[in-house]
């Protein structure tokens, strides 16, 4: 476990080049105002990464800010070692970046095989592949790709948004709190197919609100309050770490 802040002790160090690196990352939405406040992120080839953290730490920002949906004032970002600070949410999808926002990330008049398509569209000779892939993990998206997903439930318009992103075959998916507003049971389930994503071989970077259950399966953490990383470690450090349960957990144990 780690207080970034405090000690130099830092995860075994890795090497080689990490497949998504966020450098002291200054990032806002509005001028003069800074939403992200250095904020750094390493994330391993396979590695399954979970940011928590208080309401308007930033996490989402974070995540935005690798999808340059928000303006990166300074630090960077790069993918696999080439910097793509500030790229286009086209370029970076052409790149390997994946991005499953919150909300609105079905295309609700059209069918689950035709939003599986939009995720493909820079390369639609790959449609069969990949749809063996994401139906490999989405088994009952497959048996309904004819279903418009305007008509799908709330944790089945996540999994076909998870599998939209996955169509490109990325190099990292962002997934952007994947549990929101399902139940406790559909959250079970969201957080299953989020490690069978990771186990299939996607780095994974997610952030969520449930912290505990995010901890529990990510293979690293990172505590972000004010916009920036406030502890690091790998998610039973974390789980464990009694500055991490008194600030971010909640009780013991709980
Ligand atoms: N489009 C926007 N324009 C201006 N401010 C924004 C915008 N989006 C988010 N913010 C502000 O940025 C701050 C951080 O928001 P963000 O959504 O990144 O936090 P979060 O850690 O993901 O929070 P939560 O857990 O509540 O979702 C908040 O104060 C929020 O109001």
């Amino acid at each position: 476990m780690t207080d970034a802040a405090a000690t130099d002790e830092r995860p075994p160090v890795r090497e080689g080049t990490p497949v998504v690196l966020v450098d002291e990352v200054h990032a806002g939405y509005l001028p003069g105002v800074n939403i992200l406040n250095g904020a750094t992120l390493t994330a391993w080839d396979g590695e399954l990464i979970g940011i928590i953290g208080p309401n308007g730490a930033g996490k989402s920002t974070l995540l935005k800010a690798i999808f340059g949906q928000v303006k990166v004032r300074q630090g960077d970002i790069s993918l696999n070692g080439e910097k793509i600070t500030g790229l286009r949410a086209n370029k970076l999808v052409a790149k390997g970046v994946g991005f499953v926002p919150q909300n609105n990330n079905v295309f609700p008049s059209l069918t689950i095989a035709e939003n599986l398509q939009m995720g493909l569209f820079q390369r639609p000779k790959l449609y069969t592949e990949r749809l063996d892939f994401v139906t490999g993990i989405f088994t009952e998206l497959g048996k309904r790709l004819n279903q418009r997903a305007g008509s799908l439930s709330g944790g089945e318009r996540q999994m076909v948004a998870m599998s939209r992103a996955l169509m490109m075959d990325p190099a990292v998916i962002l997934l952007d709190e994947p549990s929101a507003g399902l139940s406790p049971a559909r959250q079970d389930d969201a957080f299953l197919r989020v490690s069978e994503i990771n186990k299939a071989g996607v780095t994974t970077i997610m952030v969520e609100q449930n912290a505990r259950r995010c901890l529990q399966i990510c293979d690293r953490g990172y505590v972000l309050d004010q916009g920036k990383d406030a502890y690091t470690g790998t998610g039973r450090e974390l789980l464990n770490d009694p500055k991490v349960i008194g600030l971010y957990l909640g009780t013991l144990g709980a």
